[in-house]
Order: structure tokens, then sequence, then C-alpha cells
């Protein structure tokens, strides 16, 4: 074929088609004619423009040839930046196949959505497994073409979600792998790259990661039960008038059959709001069960088996006697769904459902019960946001709020603090059978000033650290300053560090003690600066970090960093 200036169409872009780019294009086809193969080539062209005078620069473009019997397309882009692209493209004369081998391999299917969900490219493999005609699921939403897709949110968070486990169809598992594409910023679209290979290994593996988690949680729950035997009172403790309030309210849904949504920060007592609930309710079923399932973190597919339970031999590496869901497990009591807004997509509609009929079928069973329990749930994150994102769904909101109760973060409620430092205290020595000690008379106004913005469970931990270390006799306001002292002395004298180490072996401070270094004076600054601006600003935090002229992120660092610092 003769590679004239007629047979080859040039579109070039960010590109100044002049003579000189056309003239190295047409020759850099000439060349690829004698290439045997592929009737779509990538290729590097150098142009030197005459035009730009003696120290004129070669720039690089990065050229794609598509050519039938009788024409040839050549696409041009102007390259300086993607150096990478170009590198590789120079270096290796086979890049298109290698391009090519990565789109259409038959062990991974590729799809690409744009920043809208909207599908732009579905690889041969994936058309092929749906039973798509070529380019027919082009233009559509994800979700509608791909089932259980999430490629939409990813490019809505530009949150890549690596090795994820996905329903591609009735039963059929694959490992998915779904990237955000970013460029100036700004998330433009997204991958998806589903590998159609044994994923039984895989599977088997985060299963029992996942039944080992929930054993972990059975424990924590049984340990904070046996905890809870010995505690003095068991009941949420606070009379401020937000917590007077809500109690009245648990009284109050307690004795109705409605689904109960409980919103509050972490730390601030969801899960014993939701134990409040189910002791208040009907007392007539002895031994009412509460089975408590949190939802972060497990995917959806490990998620259904949890709720739904599976029947033997539904799966290959579950146990050969099948497994009892949650729900089942809840009959005639409560289920206390955990974290409920980081619940997966595909998992919501499921939920929904069973919600609706309480009918219950065990995976690959086929045989539905009816299952009587009432649902609570808890969330401490923003689910509006979540709603507006499309990232959860709002029929599924409106059948778990039937009411919500919302509980204030424990800065709303700093009267509180000292009827939680006597509650934790009695709670502590009476579970280590120790006598306690006396609470100095600051130690309250002391905690009352302090920020916590891990709510009551940073509270009960900083207290329950103090007794630790405390004379046995007097609880005072330096046991709960031993860390930074500590810290103190290490930044003023490396050498001279005595640590307190323990009950009855207080008072091992040098003439250093309160002075602080430099850096962690600056750290307690910039701490108490992100406080007070987030204090000043009602506890908006996007408008705090915008006054201190910092990021919101680097705004939870500093937050994160007090509380790691005080753990
Ligand atoms: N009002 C309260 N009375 C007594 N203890 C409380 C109260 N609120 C919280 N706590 C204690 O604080 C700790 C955290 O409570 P809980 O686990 O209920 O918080 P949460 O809101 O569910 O947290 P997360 O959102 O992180 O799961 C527990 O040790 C709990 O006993």
């Amino acid at each position: 074929m003769v590679c004239d200036a007629e047979s080859v169409v040039l579109y070039a872009f960010g590109v100044a088609g002049n003579d000189a780019v056309q003239q190295a294009t047409l020759s850099a086809c000439r060349t690829l004619e004698n290439m045997p193969g592929h009737s779509s080539v990538m290729f590097h062209v150098d142009v030197v423009d005459d035009t730009d005078g003696d120290n004129a620069q070669p720039k690089k473009y990065i050229g794609l040839r598509l050519q039938d019997h009788a024409h040839q397309l050549v696409l041009l882009r102007d390259c300086r930046f993607e150096d990478a692209l170009v590198d590789f493209i120079a270096a290796v004369p086979f890049a298109a196949t290698i391009l090519n081998h990565f789109i259409t391999s038959p062990y991974q299917a590729v799809n690409v959505v744009d920043s809208t969900g909207k599908i732009l490219y579905i690889s041969p493999t994936h058309e092929r497994f749906f039973g798509l005609r070529k380019g027919e699921g082009y233009g559509r939403q994800a979700g509608e073409v791909i089932p259980n897709s999430r490629l939409d949110i990813v490019a809505t968070t530009g949150k890549a979600e690596i090795a994820q486990l996905q329903d591609v169809s009735d039963g059929v598992t694959r490992i998915v792998n779904r990237i955000p594409v970013m460029r100036d910023g700004e998330v433009v679209g997204a991958i998806g790259q589903v590998l159609f290979k044994n994923s039984e290994a895989l599977t088997q593996m985060q299963r029992s990661l996942a039944r080992m988690k929930t054993q972990l949680e059975q424990y924590r729950r049984e340990l904070e039960e046996l905890r809870g035997k010995n505690e003095p009172d068991k009941r949420l403790i606070g009379d401020s008038a937000p917590m007077q309030r809500l109690r009245r309210e648990i009284e109050t849904v307690a004795k109705l059959d409605v689904p109960v949504l409980i919103l509050g920060e972490s730390g601030t007592g969801k899960e014993l709001v939701a134990r409040a609930i189910h002791a208040g309710g009907d007392n007539s079923i002895g031994g009412r069960p509460l089975i408590s399932l949190n939802l972060a973190a497990l995917p959806a597919t490990l998620l259904e088996s949890e709720l739904f339970g599976y029947a033997p031999g539904a799966f290959t590496g579950g146990r050969r006697e099948g497994q009892v869901g949650k729900l089942e497990q809840a009959e005639g009591g409560t289920l206390f769904l955990d974290e409920v807004a980081d619940i997966p997509m595909e998992m919501q509609v499921k939920l929904l459902r069973v919600l609706e009929d309480h009918m219950v079928e065990r995976i690959g069973s086929h045989i539905p019960r009816r299952i009587a329990f009432r649902i609570v749930a808890a969330t401490n994150r923003d689910i509006q946001s979540l709603i507006d994102a499309g990232r959860f769904r709002l029929d599924l909101y409106y059948r778990l709020s039937g009411v919500v109760l919302r509980i204030p973060a424990l800065e709303q409620r700093r009267e509180e603090i000292p009827a939680f430092l006597s509650h934790f205290v009695r709670g502590f020595c009476k579970r280590n059978a120790i006598v306690a000690p006396a609470i100095a008379s600051d130690v309250a106004r002391y905690l009352a000033q302090l920020p916590w913005p891990g709510n009551v469970r940073q509270l009960r931990q900083k207290v329950e650290e103090a007794l630790v270390f405390c004379d046995g006799q007097v609880l005072r306001i330096e046991d709960f300053t031993r860390e930074e002292r500590e810290q103190a002395l290490i930044g003023a004298a490396p050498n001279a560090i005595s640590k307190s180490s323990g009950r009855g072996n207080k008072g091992t401070f040098g003439p250093q003690e309160g002075r602080l270094s430099s850096g962690h004076t600056l750290r307690l600054l910039e701490y108490e600066a992100v406080q007070d601006a987030i204090s000043h600003h009602n506890g908006n935090k996007k408008q705090a970090a915008e006054s201190l002229g910092i990021s919101r992120s680097y705004l939870y660092k500093v937050l994160r960093r007090d509380t790691d610092s005080q753990h």
C-alpha cells in the first residue's frame, strides 16, 4: 500500500497540525507499512519544526494508526506530560500488542466508566460473559449492565477497591479491582478488572477471616457482659437534660414494635442504648436473644452468609453442616446492626427485602422461613450525606428509621463527666478486686475541660489508665498526665528518664516535671487551635479547617494524633 497524504486522515489533539507534523507522521506511517500484523498500531513521532528557528527541540507525539483496506486514520497527541507511556511505546516495538493483550485477555475483563458511572468500554471477554453484543453496553450506567457493579461508586469517591469478591452472576464469585482514574487531581472515571480465575482460595480465606472476626466480636461482647455483671450500675450513666430525654425516648420505643436507628459519634454509647432498648422490651419472652452484627469491613458475599446463613454444602470451604444466620439467631429477640451505614450497596436490597417481609432463606436452601425479630441499627456516619451521594438507599433508611434516637457527643454534656468518673472508678476497682481510691476534688474539673473526640469510650480508657498508675490512695490529676510528663522528660533530658512504674510507685519525676519539649508544645498549641476553631464553628470541622487555612484531612490528623497519644 502506498502511503500518501490522501490516504491518511490526521487528527491531532493539542497539536498544531502544521506541515512538519504532517510530514513526520506520513513518514512514520510509511515505515509502519512494512510491519506485518495488526491493523492498528501505536507509535511515537519526533518532530522538529523548522519555523521554531535554530534552537528548535524535537517535540514528541504519540500516534495511533488505525487502518482498513483503503484508509488510514492517524490520531496524534502531544504527550509532553505522558512520558511513561511514550517511553513504553518508544522502547517496546510490540507495545500495542501488549496493550491489546491487557484489554482482550481471556483471564481478565476490563471495564471503563466515566465520572458519572456511564460505561465507556467493556472488554470483549466481559461482553461475551454477559451475552452482550459488541458495544451494546456503551453509554449505559454500569449498574444496569454489570450486576452488583460498584464502579460508579469508585468513580464518585475516588477510592480504589482492590481484590474484592463480587457476585458477578448467580453463584459466581470473582476477584475484582476497581481503580479510580485521576487527571489533574480530579476523578475522571474508573477502571474495573475482573479476574476470571479461580477465586476459591481467596474466598475461603475471607470466609475464615470473617468467622474469626465474628468470634472475636462475640468474645468482646461476652467480656463486656461479664464486666457488666460485676459493675455496680449496668445502666446508662448521665443525667444531663439531653440524656434524660434520651432515656424517656428509650423507654417509649422499647415497648413498641418499631425499628430504631441510633445516631451518634463513635464512643457515645450507641451499643449501650441498643441494649437498653432490647432490655426494656416485652419481658414475657424469657431469655430473648440480642444478636449483634457489625456491618463494616465485611464484603457483600460474606455478609450475606453471616446474615442469612447457608445450607449444608452450599459452599466449598463452608461448614459441612451449614450455618444458622444472625437473622435466625435473633428470632424472638433483637437484631442489632452496628455501623449500618457501611453495608455494601449490593446487600442493601437484600436487607431491605428481609425487613419488609421477615422471610429468611438460607443461601443454597430455597426454603424461606418467617422470622420475628426487632431491628435496632446504629451508625456514627453522616447518613444523610451518604444518601445524597447515592451510597445508601433511601428506602432502606426509611425501613430502619421508624424512630431515630440521637446521642449527643460528650462535649455537649460535660456536666456528666463527674458521674462517669466515679462510675468508671467503681467499676474498674470492683472488676479488679481492689479498694477504690478517693478522687481528688480537682480531677473532675480537670477532665471536664479536656477535649473528648473519642467521647465516653475515650474517657473510660483515660480513667482506667490513670487508675493503673495511681498510688492506690488518691486518684490525682498527675495520674492523668503521666504520659505527657514522660514525653516532656524525654524531650528535655534523654538520659534522665525515670519512668513511673505502676501503682504504688509514684513520684519518680525529677525537677523537670511539667516542662514540655518544644515539639510537644507546638503540637499542643496546634491541637488547641484546632479545638478552638471547631468549637467556634459549632462543631463544623470543614469550616474550622478553612478558617485555619489547613486541609480537612490535616485537621483530622491533628485530632487523631491527640486521641492516639491519649490512648
Ligand atoms: N452513658 C453511658 N454510660 C455508661 N457507659 C457508657 C455510656 N456511654 C458510653 N459508655 C461506655 O463507653 C464505651 C463505648 O460505648 P459504645 O460501644 O456503646 O459506643 P458506640 O457509640 O457504640 O461506639 P462506636 O460507634 O465506635 O461503635 C463502652 O465501654 C461503654 O460502656
